[in-house]
């Protein structure tokens, strides 16, 4: 493992208004992490994840990816430094299939946008190359298969297809498995957690069982700022985690 963090944050701070969203937060991401961000309802986690891809400004702090200071970055930047999101919305085209959704955003990532319309079949690396994605992602069987006849765990997994295709080496995914039945949502987990050690994973997730079968590190937030961070085992014993937070929660 490099000794260079994928991600580090130091003293980051967003106020809005009156209220601090994020307090004073130093975090580094190691390589090859697959670290849970916990807390709360309404803890600061998504606001912290926005002021990383650069959706929001931070009032104080800086935002290194790699050895680079992108802090004053736009979002498109930080794109191409290799920091990628999912949202917790649905955000995926549902009349296309799978394969061109990917090959989409692949050709992209390529610059090839914009002569996207000229026809899958005259790219045959970018076809390659979705299918190779697809297949990594348990989705390819259903390659196909127009997105909204897909089951909704597929479509989570395409998400994450997508945000592969822009190839990061940080994956920031905002409850890969919210409202996915529980069958599902163990599969989405395992396909994160056989993505190759280049990829530093920091995902939000609340569901508790997800949380600490599947983190190697698990940060908790409370009130915007950290609380603690460790390994599962350590936050499982953490006394004032399970009093702000796990509360009767079995893990
Ligand atoms: N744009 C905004 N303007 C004002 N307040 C905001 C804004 N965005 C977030 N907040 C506030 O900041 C705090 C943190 O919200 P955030 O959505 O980041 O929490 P969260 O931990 O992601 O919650 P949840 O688990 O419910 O998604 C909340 O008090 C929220 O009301």
């Amino acid at each position: 493992m490099s000794a260079t963090p994928a991600l580090s944050v130091s003293g980051l701070t967003v106020a809005f208004g009156g209220i601090v969203a994020v307090n004073n937060v130093t975090l580094d991401l190691p390589v090859g992490a697959r670290s849970a961000l916990i807390g709360p309802n309404g803890a600061g986690k998504t606001t912290f994840v926005n002021l990383l891809t650069g959706t929001l400004k931070p009032t104080a702090g800086t935002i290194r990816i790699g050895d680079k200071d992108v802090t004053r970055l736009d979002t498109r930047a930080r794109t191409k430094l290799g920091l990628t999101r999912t949202f917790q919305i649905n955000t995926l085209f549902p009349h296309l299939t799978p394969l061109e959704s990917v090959s989409l955003a692949i050709a992209e990532r390529e610059d090839k946008g914009g002569i996207w319309w000229r026809r899958l079949g005259g790219f045959g690396a970018i076809r390659d190359e979705a299918e190779a994605l697809l297949t990594q992602l348990r989705l390819i069987e259903h390659a196909r298969t127009p997105t909204n006849e897909l089951a909704y765990g597929k479509q989570r997994l395409l998400e994450i297809a997508l945000a592969l295709a822009a190839k990061p080496r940080i994956l920031l995914l905002d409850e890969p498995a919210a409202g996915i039945p529980a069958g599902e949502s163990r599969e989405v987990f395992e396909v994160v957690d056989a993505l190759p050690d280049d990829i530093s994973v920091l995902f939000i997730e609340h569901d508790m069982q997800l949380v600490f079968r599947f983190a190697r590190r698990i940060v908790v937030l409370t009130s915007g700022a950290i609380l603690t961070e460790g390994t599962p085992d350590e936050i499982r014993a953490n006394e004032e985690v399970r009093a702000a937070y796990l509360g009767g929660a079995h893990v």
